[in-house]
């Protein structure tokens, strides 16, 4: 049975879900040293934002097939190692879009009201009606820095608050911002205009310190920043000491450069700033959605089956999964035939995507046969995950191309591979709903489906090459099973491809080449 580690908290539904496939072991607070300890033995890692999951635990996970994330934000994870080491990242991106952007908007109302402070010095025994006087949200304008999930579903509540909106997100059209109601601006003009600034970016190289000295000075003394999306996208010295000196109003604050947050001069700073330990998606509803999730996907990458939500498989979703299931099987037979037809080093494949397949949907099928070609490399080793980068590790070129045009089935898939021993091309399709066939090799028609072994033999088209061919594997006490000959023109070349009952014996294959008219043979195992 699988062994699934917990190691932050979370709800029991998601481990429900996991106990009936997985041992179970919830044990958080785990040390980074004894969590490096203890991984070999897992086959999947559950986190929250609390488990840092470093390259040295990445490489101590030799059995680690999936870490899920429950929630969306995955720089706590080392991604770019777990790629390289075939192991799938899940997490869980809508799950706490609506906890995230109401503790948002409380933080706008809370920050604009003073209820924190309000609320503990009430507490304290006094009545103080004068302290507390705030500001109405109502016709101010909000700045949306960032408008995905998160950020569209707050723009869509302020709006109805009747807020003025502005937004800034470089990935946005001006449609999309304008069916939610947002002016798309640049950031300047936002920084300049807005009377509430809410952050809604992931934590990226170019967002790091993006609220910083320079940037706080262009904002209006009324101005009120909040973060809900990540420490370090504000530069909180800069941001404490512009609160301090009147340059912006105040802030409220759910995420922190370095969490927990330690000693910090934000701590020491009155009604003008609120701070909550990331508990933007600590909701009774957000934590069931975001196990239930994680667990779902961690079960089923358990039982061999995709992820719907890999961050590090580009492309594919659960509705395109279901729709590609049956030709990505066959471009996985087509990569691994091609890759052993065409033997020692690949240099380029190029993989062309025919018919009903030539779209933009259909790139994982790219994936899938750069899968199957570094099987016979690989093994077990290679998956959807690290495909692409062993092939570029390999220097392998992928060249990838479409033809709509091309009509012999609804959808082909042809893969052609060159090597340091010459080039070699495969075509197939689906017959019905997912039987795969050979229909294409090196160039010749025709029309098999592809079994374990296999014999393929590029000879000339003439009397009595079948019955040699055949009399010689009697003799070895080899079982045919099928066999057809693709040609494109009578005593011309042709190609036979036989399916056979058993491996090959050690030396046949020479012995086949020897045959008068056989040219080339190869022997496949898919
Ligand atoms: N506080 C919490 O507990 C909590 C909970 C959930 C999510 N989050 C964080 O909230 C953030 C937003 O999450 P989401 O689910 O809305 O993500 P999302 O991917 O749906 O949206 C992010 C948006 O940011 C935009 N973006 C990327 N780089 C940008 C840049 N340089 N400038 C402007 N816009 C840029 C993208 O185009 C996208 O539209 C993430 O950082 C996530 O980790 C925090
Ligand atoms: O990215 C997220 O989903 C949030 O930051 C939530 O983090 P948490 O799961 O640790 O609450």
């Amino acid at each position: 049975m699988s062994k699934v580690l917990v190691s932050d908290p979370i709800d029991q539904a998601g481990i429900d879900i996991l106990s009936q496939v997985a041992t179970v072991d919830v044990k958080t607070g785990l040390k980074p040293a004894e969590l490096v300890a203890i991984i070999g033995e897992y086959d999947a890692l559950m986190i929250r934002s609390g488990t840092r999951v470093t390259e040295e635990i990445i490489e101590a996970g030799t059995q680690l097939k999936i870490i899920g994330r429950a929630g969306v934000g995955v720089d706590n994870v080392d991604v770019p190692t777990a790629t390289r080491k075939g192991i799938v990242v899940v997490n869980s991106p809508e799950g706490n879009t609506i906890a995230a952007a109401e503790h948002t908007l409380a933080m706008m109302l809370s920050l604009s009201r003073h209820i924190p402070d309000a609320n503990t010095s009430l507490k304290k025994g006094e009545w103080d009606r004068k302290t507390f006087v705030g500001a109405e949200i109502y016709k101010k304008t909000l700045g949306v820095v960032g408008l995905g999930k998160i950020g569209s579903h707050v723009a869509h509540v302020a709006k109805a608050m009747g807020m003025k909106l502005l937004a800034y997100d470089p990935f946005i059209s001006t449609e999309r911002a304008e069916q939610i109601g947002c002016h798309l601006v640049d950031l300047d003009l936002l920084f300049q205009q807005a009377d509430y600034i809410t952050l809604h970016i992931p934590k990226t190289p170019e967002t790091t310190n993006l609220i910083n000295a320079k940037t706080l000075g262009k904002m209006k003394p009324t101005t009120r920043i909040i973060n809900c999306a990540r420490g370090g996208i504000i530069d909180e010295l800069a941001l404490a000491d512009a609160i301090k000196n009147g340059k912006i109003a105040g802030a409220a604050l759910d995420v922190f450069q370095s969490e927990p947050l330690g000693d910090s001069p934000l701590r020491s700073l009155g009604k003008e700033i609120i701070l909550t330990p990331h508990l933007g998606a600590s909701t009774t509803e957000a934590q069931v959605n975001v196990s239930i999730d994680v667990a779902e996907q961690i079960r089923d990458v358990l039982l061999g089956l995709p992820a719907r939500s890999a961050v590090n498989i580009p492309g594919l979703g659960p509705d395109i999964i279901e729709e590609l299931k049956p030709y990505m099987q066959l471009a996985e037979t087509l990569g691994n035939l091609v890759g052993q037809l065409a033997g020692g080093r690949i240099e380029t494949l190029n993989v062309k995507l025919q018919g009903d397949l030539a779209t933009n949907k259909s790139q994982p099928l790219v994936v899938a046969a750069l899968k199957g070609l570094l099987y016979q490399a690989l093994r077990e080793r290679v998956n959807y995950v690290n495909a692409t980068i062993e092939a570029k590790e390999r220097g392998i070129r992928v060249i990838e191309t479409r033809d709509a045009s091309a009509r012999d089935y609804a959808g082909s898939l042809h893969l052609e591979a060159t090597g340091t021993l010459g080039t070699h091309s495969v075509t197939g399709a689906l017959l019905g709903e997912k039987e795969i066939h050979l229909t294409d090799v090196d160039g010749f028609p025709i029309n098999v489906p592809p079994s374990k072994y296999m014999l393929f033999t590029l000879h000339r088209d003439m009397p009595g090459i079948i019955g040699k061919l055949g009399s010689l594997l009697g003799s070895f006490n080899v079982n045919i099973a099928s066999m057809q000959v693709g040609r494109k023109i009578v005593r011309g070349d042709a190609v036979m491809a036989l399916s056979i009952d058993d491996p090959l014996p050690d030396g046949i294959l020479e012995e086949i080449k020897q045959v008068s008219g056989i040219r080339d043979a190869y022997t496949v195992t898919l």
